[in-house]
């Protein structure tokens, strides 16, 4: 039986688009659920877990737990009470050395059910306990009695709680109180006796907190393939069978996997109009699912193709973009890779920018100008090209190919020419000519953006303060035109 768990012990790695199938759903453990099976480990469960998927286990605090299988920082476990196996984050849960019953002391802070005495000192040593944290334990050796652990500065101490006849508690022979509470509050205070200050109870240290992108693959579906990139497939598909996303399949492959997680936190705080929103990833595992908004009217170089579009209309999705590349300067977040195909088009030409910080992601062998047709020469300003230099200046330079692409209504740049023959031209100071639907202005605008020394190319901001008062302007005499029509 195929194994749950994938060579990087991480958790399910079910990976093809077959993981969308239905036996996944109910996922097939390879460990021998038999609960008969007298040699699984108990253990207790120290904090609530809710599952976030079917291969998962909820567990509540205090829940006795039989675990089959310890996987990197997950443990495939049943609850005594149930019949369902799944994952439980390790350090959610701790060992049990012998069965115990359960009883009334369950809810309060300081009673630790089922703990070892070894468990005890882990969690009494460990942050944010200090000198005088304690907790009361079942006693290992003596069924039904518990035990006092108080750490007493770098070390634990453990005293016998024993029971008499009639259910009272004792610590020393004769001294012996109703309840456990009264004993405690007999030893806060007079805690020289036991020469070990009880200051507070045991607390746990706080789980690590649960990453509201990171989603369960199976809340995806996949539906249609809408393109393949260099990192991937892209599908359309639905969350939960109702909302549509887009769903960006890594080859993982490809990646520098030390630098992929830095640049998923990077996205996760990326927010802007003019920006494709991240919604979810599926990082656990491969390959990774990158969820995002889906734009239903496809890359604009597509839609360029196709459609009869204004000057007026190509000026303000030249005007998106520019606002949305502002804000990724105001980051200092470098694109790499902008060009038609990385904008996407919605309803009411809306226009947004996808792919912004991944292309720094793939491997150098692929991304280098040698051996590999991969790295967008044509859009790619000479010193990235060339030396790979890479910066906000060179995404401007693209900024000028994708004005380019707009104008012409998505016709190649350098039509007819190599990438060699382009990086030669370029270095010889050549510039594509002005296309005969772009207005001087615009053409203007994509010099400026195409200057040699990258220095004085303008920013982003300038750009984009430029477009809009062309586009104003054009916009007026348009308005002005039409008044007089209909006079
Ligand atoms: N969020 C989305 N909504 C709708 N369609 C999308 C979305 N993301 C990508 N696509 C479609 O999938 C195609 C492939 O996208 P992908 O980003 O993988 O490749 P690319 O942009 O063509 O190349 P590169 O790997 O250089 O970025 C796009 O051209 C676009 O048509």
């Amino acid at each position: 039986m195929a194994s749950l768990v994938n060579s990087r012990g991480s958790v399910p790695d079910n990976c093809s688009l077959g993981y969308f199938g239905a036996d996944l759903v109910s996922p097939q453990p390879d460990w021998d659920p038999d609960p008969a099976l007298p040699t699984s480990p108990l253990f207790v469960a120290l904090y609530d877990f809710a599952a976030r998927s079917t291969n998962e286990l909820s567990v509540s605090r205090g829940d006795k737990l039989r675990v089959y299988k310890e996987v990197g920082e997950y443990v495939v476990a049943r609850r005594l009470s149930g019949k369902s196996i799944g994952y439980v984050p390790a350090n959610y849960v701790a060992k049990i050395s012998q069965e115990t019953p359960s009883h009334h002391l369950g809810t309060t802070p300081w009673y630790f059910s089922g703990i070892s005495r070894h468990e005890a000192e882990r969690l009494l040593l460990s942050p944010p306990n200090e000198h005088g944290s304690f907790l009361i334990r079942d006693s290992e050796s003596s069924k039904g009695e518990y035990s006092l652990s108080v750490r007493n500065q770098a070390k634990v101490s453990h005293f016998r709680i024993c029971k008499c006849p009639d259910g009272s508690l004792y610590v020393q022979k004769g001294h012996a109180f109703p309840s456990m509470e009264e004993l405690l509050a007999f030893y806060t205070e007079n805690w020289k006796v036991i020469q070990s200050p009880l200051v507070k109870p045991c607390v746990l240290k706080t789980p690590p907190e649960k990453d509201e992108w990171e989603r369960p693959r199976s809340e995806f579906t996949l539906r249609k393939k809408l393109g393949e990139g260099n990192f991937g497939e892209v599908w359309e598909g639905l969350w939960r069978n109702t909302v549509p996303v887009a769903i960006k399949i890594i080859k993982q492959a490809d990646m520098k996997a030390e630098d992929f997680t830095k640049e998923i936190q990077n996205l996760k705080s990326l927010k802007h109009e003019k920006l494709i929103q991240l919604h979810a990833v599926c990082s656990r595992g491969e390959p990774v699912f990158i969820i995002t908004e889906l734009m239903k009217k496809g890359n604009l170089h597509s839609y360029l193709n196709r459609k009869s579009l204004s000057t007026l209309h190509l000026l303000d999705m030249a005007c998106q973009v520019a606002d949305g590349m502002t804000y990724l300067e105001e980051k200092h977040i470098v694109h790499r890779d902008l060009a038609a195909r990385n904008i996407l088009v919605g309803d009411d030409l809306t226009c947004k920018i996808a792919d912004f910080g991944l292309a720094r992601l793939l491997k150098d062998d692929i991304y280098s100008t040698s051996g590999s047709t991969k790295i967008p020469v044509k859009w790619t300003a000479p010193e990235a090209a060339n030396y790979r230099t890479y910066s906000l200046k060179s995404d401007i330079w693209s900024y000028g190919i994708l004005l380019y692409e707009v104008f012409t209504y998505g016709q190649t740049p350098y039509e007819g020419m190599t990438n060699q023959e382009t990086i030669q031209q370029i270095t010889r100071g050549y510039r594509l000519p002005r296309p005969s639907t772009c207005p001087s202005e615009i053409y203007l605008v994509m010099l400026e953006c195409w200057k040699g020394n990258a220095e004085e190319r303008p920013t982003f901001f300038a750009l984009r303060e430029k477009l809009n008062s062309i586009y104003m302007a054009d916009a007026n005499l348009f308005a002005v035109c039409i008044q007089r029509i209909y006079q």
